[in-house]
């Protein structure tokens, strides 16, 4: 029990770990977590409902994450190819896109319930 214990705060610890090196050494996931931040300043002020917040926080959720994938995909294609090549090239656009899309959606749920709002 107790190493099982053990072996799950083990794993909390290294994702944290993560968490606070993306945070800290990586440009693209702070600026996702600047547009986080005035989202959830337009929440305020709009005075978001619980409902409109639960989806904000869920695609913001999903946008952050997103962006460490996009990151650690990055890294991967680094670390194996480290020189030009049209695989790498092919790979991390797809990653930027799979970022791209889920940006555009989460900016759509925003001016939709922000929208509604105003009118
Ligand atoms: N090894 C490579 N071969 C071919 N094209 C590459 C390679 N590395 C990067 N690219 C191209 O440059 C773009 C940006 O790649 P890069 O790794 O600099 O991403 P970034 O989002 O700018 O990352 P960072 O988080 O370091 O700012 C890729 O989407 C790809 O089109």
């Amino acid at each position: 029990m107790k190493s099982f214990v053990n072996r799950l705060a083990a794993k909390f610890r290294y994702a944290f770990e993560g968490l606070f090196h993306g945070i800290c050494h990586d440009s693209s996931i702070r600026i996702q977590c600047g547009f986080a931040l005035l989202a959830a300043a337009a929440g305020i002020l709009f005075r978001f409902t619980v409902m409109e917040w639960m989806i904000l926080i869920l695609v913001i959720a999903l946008v952050i994450a997103m962006e460490f994938v996009n990151s650690s995909i990055e890294r991967l294609c680094d670390l194996s190819a480290p020189h030009i090549n049209e695989a790498s090239k092919r790979i991390k656009d797809y990653a930027a896109a799979a970022v791209l899309i889920v940006s555009i959606g989460a900016l759509l749920v925003g001016l939709l319930i922000i929208g509604g709002k105003i009118l």
